[in-house]
Parts: C-alpha cells; sequence; structure tokens
C-alpha cells in the first residue's frame, strides 16, 4: 500500500522535457559549435545533451588547432545518449571525417529519433576548413536522406553542389531544389553572404513550395556562431512539437533579435565575435555599474514617486527622479498614477450606469466590484482606482461597445507605453547614479525595460510568483502590515518588506495604519529588512527611526519629496536627517 502511494507521488511529478542532442566540434570560444548548441537551447528551454566530435582552438581571430575525436569513441558516446535518454531531435554541425558520418548514420539507425536536423558545417566564419570536401560525398550519401532539414549557407550549398557559384535569390531557389533532390524533406539554404542585400534573405523550400524569409541584416562584428544557432534553435522548437517551417521562422526571429541585443558587446579582439544567447550580457554589464544584488542600506531614503504630484507642480518624472537622487534618495520606485483618460472612462461608468454592485461578464471572466467597496472613488486613488475604473470600462464596452471601445483600448496601450517609456527614461537616470529603480506593481515592466526590481502589495502578483519571473538577483519588495504577512514575505523569497501606513496619509486612500507599535511588531517579526511608509515627514521620521528595531532601514516617503516646490533642497534635508538618526 505504502509502495503504490510512492509509485503514485512520482508518477505524478514525471515530466518529459524536450531534448535535442548536438552532434558537433567544440569551440573553445564559445561562440559557435557545441557551446553555441547548448546556449541556444538554453534560451529555448530544451534540454541538449552533446556528441563531441572535434575539439578546435579557436577564438574570434580564427581556428589555431583542430583535434578530430576518434569514430570509436564518437560512436561510444552516442551510444551513451542514445541508448538511455529519451532523444527528440538529433542536430549535426561539425563532422569532420568519413568515420565519423558513417557511426552516425548507424546510430541513427539503431536509435531512430523524431527529426534530424543537419547544419553542413564546412568552413568556419573566419574562413577556416572545419571539414574538408573529402567528406562531401560521405554527407550526401550516408546522412542527407535522413534529414528532416539541412541548412546550408552559401558557401555549403554551393559545395554540396560541386562548385555551383550562388549570387542571386533565384540561384538559391535553384540551390534549394537541387539540395531537396538528395533526399533531406526540407532545404534551408542562408542567404547572409549574399551580396548586395540589405535583409538577410533565407530560401525555404519544402519540396512544393518556396519561402522566402527575410530579416533585416544586423550591422555587428558579433555573428560567430550563427548558422549553429540557428539550427540548433531549428531543432529546439521541433523537439518542442512545433512543425517545421514555424520552427525556421521562431529561429530566424531568434537569431535575429539575440543579434540585435549583442551587436554592440565586445568579446576578443578579432573580427568576429560571439553573441549573447540569454540576452543577458549587456545588462550586467549595465548594471555591474552599482553594486549587483540588494543592499539594505539602499532603503535609507526610499523615494516613492507620483505623477500627479509631478503634475501639479509641473514638471516631468526625469526631473522630479533625478532632483530626488541629487539630494540623496538611495533608492526610487516608479510608482505610476492614473491618468486622465481613466478618470474620464470612471466617470461614465458611474454617471451612466449608477451602480453600486456588478458584475461584468465576458467570456469567463467574471469581474464583481463588492457594494461599497472601501476603494471606490476617492480623489487620492492610485491602483484599487485604476482597477475600478478599468472594470466599469469593461462595463461600458458591454453596454455600449461603439462608442466606448476605442477610447479604452487605445488608453490601456497609452498607460503601459507611457509607463514603460517612463521606467526607461528614469532607470538611465538612477543607473548612472548607481542608484537602483523599483517599479510598482509592474512585473511585465521591470522585465520589459530591465528595472533593478519589483515592489508589490498583498493584493499584486504574490512574491513568490514574481521572483519566478524576475529570476534571483531581481530586488523584491512587498507590502505588509502584520507579522503574518511578513514571514510570508520572506518565504516568498522577498528582499525586503514596506510597513505602513505608520501614520494617515493623502497620498493613498482608504489606508489602515498602523502606528509606531504596529511598524515595531512587524519589525521584530520580519526576518527581512524593513523600510516604514505612510503620513512619514521631516517632523515625525526621527520617531520613526527610533523605534529601536535593528531592520528598519529607512523610511519610504512620497509627499515629502515630491509634493514640494523644491525637490533638490527638501531631500538633502531629509537625507541630512536620517544620516543621523542612523547613526544614532
Ligand atoms: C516601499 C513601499 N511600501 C509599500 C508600498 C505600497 O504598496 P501597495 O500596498 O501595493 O500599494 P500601491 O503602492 O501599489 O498603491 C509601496 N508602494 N512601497
Ligand atoms: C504608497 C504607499 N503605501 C503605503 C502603505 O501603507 O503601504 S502608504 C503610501 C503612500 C505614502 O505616501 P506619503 O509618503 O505621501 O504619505
Ligand atoms: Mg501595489
Amino acid at each position: 500500500m505504502q509502495e503504490d502511494r510512492t509509485l503514485m507521488a512520482s508518477n505524478h511529478t514525471k515530466m518529459k522535457i524536450p531534448h535535442v542532442l548536438t552532434v558537433a566540434g567544440s569551440d573553445s570560444g564559445a561562440g559557435a559549435g557545441i557551446q553555441a548548441d547548448l546556449k541556444a537551447c538554453a534560451a529555448r528551454g530544451v534540454y541538449c545533451s552533446t556528441v563531441i566530435t572535434a575539439v578546435t582552438a579557436q577564438n574570434t581571430v580564427g581556428v589555431q588547432g583542430v583535434n578530430i575525436v576518434p569514430e570509436d569513441f564518437v560512436a561510444e558516446q552516442l551510444k551513451s545518449v542514445l541508448s538511455d535518454m529519451q532523444v527528440d531531435v538529433v542536430k549535426t554541425g561539425m563532422l569532420p571525417s568519413l568515420g565519423i558520418i558513417s557511426v552516425l548514420n548507424q546510430c541513427l539507425k539503431e536509435f531512430p529519433v523524431r527529426a534530424l536536423v543537419v547544419d553542413p558545417v564546412m568552413v568556419s566564419t573566419s574562413g577556416d576548413v572545419l571539414a574538408g570536401p573529402s567528406i562531401l560525398a560521405e554527407l550526401r550519401e550516408e546522412l542527407l536522406h535522413m534529414a528532416d532539414i539541412i541548412t546550408p549557407n552559401l558557401k555549403e550549398a554551393s559545395a554540396l553542389l560541386g562548385g555551383q557559384q550562388l549570387e542571386t535569390v533565384s540561384d538559391m531557389r535553384a540551390a534549394a531544389k537541387l539540395l531537396h533532390e538528395m533526399g533531406p524533406r526540407n532545404v534551408l539554404v542562408k542567404g547572409g553572404h549574399l551580396p548586395d542585400s540589405s535583409d538577410a534573405i533565407d530560401i525555404f523550400f519544402d519540396g512544393q513550395d518556396f519561402y522566402e524569409l527575410r530579416s533585416s541584416r544586423i550591422k555587428t562584428r558579433n555573428t560567430h556562431g550563427t548558422g549553429c544557432s540557428l539550427a540548433s534553435c531549428i531543432a529546439a522548437e521541433l523537439a518542442k512539437g512545433s512543425g517545421m517551417l514555424p520552427a525556421v521562422k521562431v529561429a530566424k526571429r531568434y537569431v535575429e533579435t539575440a543579434l540585435d541585443y549583442s551587436k554592440d558587446i565586445v568579446i576578443g579582439n578579432g573580427p568576429q565575435g560571439p553573441f549573447d544567447h540569454l540576452l543577458r550580457l549587456k545588462s550586467s554589464v549595465k548594471s555591474s555599474c552599482r553594486q549587483v544584488g540588494f543592499n539594505p542600506s539602499d532603503l535609507l531614503l526610499y523615494a516613492v514617486t507620483d505623477s500627479r504630484m509631478n503634475q501639479k507642480w509641473s514638471r516631468s518624472i526625469t526631473d522630479a527622479v533625478k532632483a530626488a537622487i541629487e539630494g540623496g534618495a538611495t533608492i526610487v520606485q516608479l510608482r505610476m498614477t492614473n491618468s486622465l483618460l481613466h478618470l474620464i472612462a470612471f466617470m461614465i461608468g458611474v454617471v451612466v450606469l449608477q451602480i453600486d454592485h456588478y458584475n461584468a461578464h465576458i467570456g469567463s471572466l467574471n469581474i464583481t466590484i463588492p457594494k461599497r467597496r472601501k476603494t471606490m472613488p476617492s480623489p487620492g486613488m492610485e491602483m484599487s482606482f485604476k482597477k475600478a475604473s478599468r472594470l466599469i470600462s469593461l462595463k461600458c464596452f458591454i453596454n455600449f461597445p461603439p462608442v466606448l471601445i476605442c477610447a479604452v483600448e487605445w488608453e490601456k496601450d497609452a498607460e503601459t507605453r507611457e509607463f514603460l517609456e517612463a521606467a526607461k527614461a528614469c532607470l538611465e537616470i538612477c543607473h548612472s547614479h548607481g542608484i537602483p529603480l523599483l517599479i510598482n506593481d509592474r512585473i511585465d515592466i521591470a522585465l520589459a525595460c530591465d528595472a533593478d526590481g519589483v515592489h508589490v502589495g498583498q493584493s499584486d502578483m504574490p512574491a513568490s510568483v514574481a521572483r519566478t519571473f524576475l529570476g534571483p538577483e531581481k530586488i523584491i519588495g512587498v507590502s505588509c502590515k502584520t507579522p503574518e504577512q511578513a514571514h510570508q514575505a520572506w518565504i516568498d523569497g522577498a528582499d525586503y518588506i514596506g510597513c505602513g501606513g505608520v501614520f494617515p496619509t493623502n497620498t493613498k486612500a482608504n489606508n489602515l495604519t498602523v502606528g509606531l507599535d504596529g511598524l515595531k511588531t512587524v519589525c521584530e517579526a520580519s526576518k527581512l529588512p524593513v523600510v516604514a511608509i505612510g503620513g512619514i515627514g521631516a517632523a515625525n521620521a526621527r520617531a520613526v527611526m527610533e523605534i529601536g528595531a535593528f531592520n528598519l532601514r529607512g523610511v519610504a516617503v512620497v509627499s515629502a519629496l515630491f509634493d514640494r516646490e523644491c525637490i533638490l533642497t527638501e531631500t538633502r534635508k531629509f537625507h541630512a536627517l536620517l544620516k543621523e538618526a542612523a547613526s544614532m
């Protein structure tokens, strides 16, 4: 009985992971070959096992040496993987000897897989020969007929066709047709090196139809390994269950995006650099300007922005953030409040529909605003107001679609775009001063602009889920009013908690206050550093900092900085005060 239960439990958690086996050469510079294949598969969320056919000494200058792995040992590697692991797709790269092609052919017969992607690697991007002409006949006879797709570039296609010159798109079409006659089910001739073309044009032929796939040619030296990565990405998409043409399209878009992202990174001194498969290097370079990760002392003077206060004082969000940083703010949170259109949508909703309590039903979406909800209209409303106005807009949409659909839909996009643009601009300012920028509520915005983290409340996305999206290094703060919430924030993987409202505030409507005693209770229960928030200004900040909690690391303020004539002066004064209080 016990045994049965264990079995059931383990069956329940079993999960088949899409799996690509790459059979290719190692590139010591890690731009191409096995290393590129591993990274491309990882980027596409697919497991990748490896059979190494050759070890190359290689960098951004070129290939300095090649050591071919004996075919018996390639066979041993193939058997090890194929006999044990459930491989979906095999992708081949550098196959430098007749014997290796032959053992691969044997193994694929013995252990059939769902698809075979053959990238007929012959010459490296630096022009060095990786597999000589002697292997061409073997490749044609032993492998091409087994392939679901082959992905030659112009030089490789030309070599496979006995040296035929390929200079135009119509040459590429003709070549794709001839290569298809050699047996592969699909052919992708890559025209990346086609002269006089501003686009990267590839020809895909499935035996019936030709497809001209275009992507913009990215001006960059960092193109080493694009062929390997494209083929690996096709293999990865096939392993996930995609059809051939969609897999090719996704792979092309992936490579184009990665090249564009990596166009300015500098690795090595040679003419052909690698690119960043995981689209991460650039941001770590940027964030390396400031200390990576969370530093609790950053909480000392936590400036939370407010767009309506900026409107009131006729200043831009960037000017406000700049002034706060120059005055001594140690961390900034971008908290966007409602635009005018939300207000209009909301008013229409209230006036026209005159509802206390309603349900909006759209497909499977059921939304209810309870009667006399505490967070209904009030001039100080922020997110709850926004949420309510959205729901009412939805109701209006149902009742008066022609009137409201355009306005509401347009507004929704505009708001997100506005938020993202503000976030990008503020991030630049913050990072140029080594100050972290957090985004209030919106994990999507934080991801899109690569902000340093987010602050979420009890009704926002749970911190544990935010963590899975943002990864281990980003900063996550959670609003907590009780010891239980503080405990949960710690379990969920937050970095700090915001505790408030300590005092009443006009900035956030209907906000329950916890007072200094409540703050102290939460601090004592919290395993995380705490920042106090709500109604804190120059007059009471010292009292807050002196409650005697070692993990209270600072105060978060909105109006005390931003609802003032001169942000710089106020922030300077506040910073000096906090420094003094913290040193006591
Ligand atoms: C530092 C800090 N603490 C608390 C909050 C409030 O967050 P939340 O409860 O989600 O309310 P909104 O700010 O989203 O209206 C905060 N923003 N920052
Ligand atoms: C954004 C926010 N959150 C609060 C909470 O209690 O969680 S109080 C608050 C507003 C703080 O503004 P001010 O510094 O102007 O009082
Ligand atoms: Mg929130």
